[in-house]
């Protein structure tokens, strides 16, 4: 169904880069194939330009000091897609002028949640791992040392590596850093993130757990009495997983500890298992709050800034700071919890709040904040063996390998989004273009998590259609499944609506965007065939090929009949061939 690039069009993209490539430099190198050696201040790199299809690899080596590294200078071409370095961050499409839209005490109180250089996104424009235009991409295929980032400077794209005050005796890798121009800028995307997640070693999960999550009606009001009235109720639904959200722990830290009212973190396992699910729990395992007990017996485990535990974020009325993950007592504690949580029970784990282990600041060992983030994520997935581990709030690239699942957007919310600024706070309609912009990591970095289905009727101000939107958005691109409502509130087609979501599940999904806040997802091979989603975030109706999208709506069409397609299947040496033809 995708129509192939016509002879135009590509002629029109080398014609639009061509001439171009030759102002793209590497450490101050035109662009070319060899091998090279950038020396600095304290420091050198040595390099190698590999062609590729559609553009470029550079690989290599840094030793010494390298600190912010210069290593790509591009053309710059508007509109751009921002990418934002975790879970929650804006990944907007901007045009010239635009500047990141800080909320009220957002840079004193969640800086780190934009970016791990929060400064620089106060004066210019900052996209973290990667970067697109229409037809091109930029992107760094991993992030084991350095922070891979990019600016807009006068006319130019800049590239650089982050590696805070790291000092290298020996050399390491460097973060390999792929340029792409030729095609559309999802295609391009889709193939960064199939060349970025095997560079990681991927870990895709055969199925998307489909479950259940306390969060998104009870937030913190929620009760035991409440769990288990929805574990009863679970049973007429199709979940796997049940999962117990923020609200029971003591404090923020003190993850084994239970609030007053609720048992302890083991019976709450045994009595989901009991009644049939696989029992999940949200952590934020790499923070602890000023009044937690963790925080008062052991003040030496926090990333420090000047010798005193620095406040890495303030949430929960309360200053909250990050563990030292470089630190081997601290490895050592989240061994001891995680193989607690596991050994009573536990299969699914939502670890929240990532960022935090990310922080620059002082630690234990002289590593950079990636570094520690990654001994912290390593020491987790250990000790839960094969159990899912849901990552949110988290530096994307680094986590890559390292869990199953991602949360890829800001929380969703019962609300469309009250004009809430696109800077990452909880929206739904920011969840939704975010899981869009984003659908490319999908099976090539984890299961895309777009946050939770708000299927219920009562307590919500979300309409039917914007209900609906969310529903079949998650379930077009395959993305997890996770209802959060207290199930009595929702009635049999709210409940329909979940099945309708997973019926598109299962298949490949592309996007593309087809106008303002308005995208076409094609997904072949789900769970009903072929099916073709258009979805408009707008606040107007669009018409896409003759079809009208409702605003903050959806056109849904099914199998290869609404196509205009005929199918064929084919069944060879074991495999099913399906041949889709459209007719003249
Ligand atoms: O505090 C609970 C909580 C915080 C973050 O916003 C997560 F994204 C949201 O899903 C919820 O788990």
């Amino acid at each position: 169904v995708r129509e192939n690039l016509t002879d135009g069009a590509v002629g029109a993209i080398k014609e639009e880069i061509g001439g171009k490539e030759e102002q793209v430099r590497l450490c101050g190198v035109h662009v070319q194939e060899g091998c090279f050696v950038h020396s600095f201040e304290g420091g050198s790199l040595s390099f190698q330009v590999e062609r590729v299809p559609l553009g470029w690899v550079v690989r290599g080596t840094v030793e010494g000091r390298p600190g912010r590294l210069e290593v790509v200078r591009l053309p710059l071409r508007f509109p751009l897609l921002l990418h934002s370095w975790e879970s929650w961050g804006a990944c907007p499409l901007v045009d010239e002028g635009w500047r990141f839209p800080w909320g009220e005490r957002q840079y004193e109180d969640w800086r780190y949640t934009v970016s791990p250089v929060p400064e620089l996104m106060r004066e210019g424009v900052v996209s973290d791992y990667l970067v697109a235009w229409e037809h091109g991409m930029a992107g760094f295929l991993t992030s084991r040392y350095a922070h891979g980032f990019f600016t807009v400077e006068g006319e130019e794209l800049v590239g650089y590596l982050e590696f805070f005050d790291r000092e290298f005796e020996e050399p390491v890798p460097l973060e390999p850093l792929v340029v792409l121009e030729g095609a559309r800028m999802w295609e391009l995307l889709e193939g960064y993130a199939t060349m970025a997640g095997r560079e990681n070693r991927a870990r895709v999960p055969a199925y998307s757990p489909l479950g259940w999550c306390s969060w998104y009606h009870y937030f913190l009001d929620l009760t035991w009495d409440e769990v288990r009235k929805n574990l009863a109720r679970a049973r007429e639904w199709p979940f796997e997983v049940f999962q117990v959200d923020d609200a029971y722990e003591a404090d923020i830290g003190d993850w084994l500890e239970p609030r007053e009212g609720f048992p302890s973190v083991e019976e709450m396992a045994r009595v989901i298992k009991e009644a049939g699910f696989r029992p999940g729990i949200w952590t934020a395992p790499f923070c602890a709050s000023s009044t937690s007990r963790v925080f008062r017996e052991h003040p030496e485990w926090f990333v420090k800034e000047d010798g005193r535990p620095r406040v890495a974020f303030r949430n929960w009325d309360k200053d909250i700071h990050a563990l030292d993950l470089s630190n081997p007592e601290v490895q050592d504690h989240l061994t001891g919890l995680f193989s607690s949580l596991r050994a009573v029970g536990y299969e699914y784990f939502k670890i929240d709040f990532l960022f935090a282990g990310a922080v620059p600041g002082e630690r234990y060992l002289k590593v950079s904040p990636v570094e520690a983030y990654r001994m912290g994520l390593e020491t987790i997935r250990e000790a839960v063996g094969d159990a899912f581990i849901l990552g949110c709030g988290a530096p994307l690239l680094p986590s890559v390998g390292l869990v199953d699942g991602m949360r890829i957007g800001p929380d969703t919310t019962p609300f469309w989004d009250r004009s809430i600024p696109d800077n990452g706070a909880p929206a739904i309609r920011y969840a939704l273009r975010n899981a869009l912009h984003r659908a490319f990591m999908h099976r090539r970095f984890w299961l895309n998590d777009p946050d939770c289905l708000l299927l219920r009727k009562e307590r919500i101000s979300l309409s039917e259609e914007e209900r609906r939107t969310f529903a079949l958005t998650a379930g077009a691109l395959d993305g997890m499944l996770v209802d959060s409502d207290d199930l009595a509130l929702v009635d049999e087609e709210g409940k329909a609506l979940l099945h309708e979501a997973l019926s598109l599940t299962g298949g490949r999904p592309h996007v593309r965007r087809c106008g303002e806040a308005c995208y076409e997802v094609i997904s072949e091979g789900t769970r009903s065939g072929m099916v073709r989603l258009l979805v408009n975030l707008s606040e107007e109706a669009k018409v896409v090929e003759g079809t009208t999208v409702p605003p903050h709506g959806t056109v849904l069409e099914r199998e290869e009949q609404a196509l205009g397609l005929s199918r064929r299947v084919e069944e060879r040496d074991g495999r099913r061939f399906t041949y889709y033809h459209r007719e003249e």
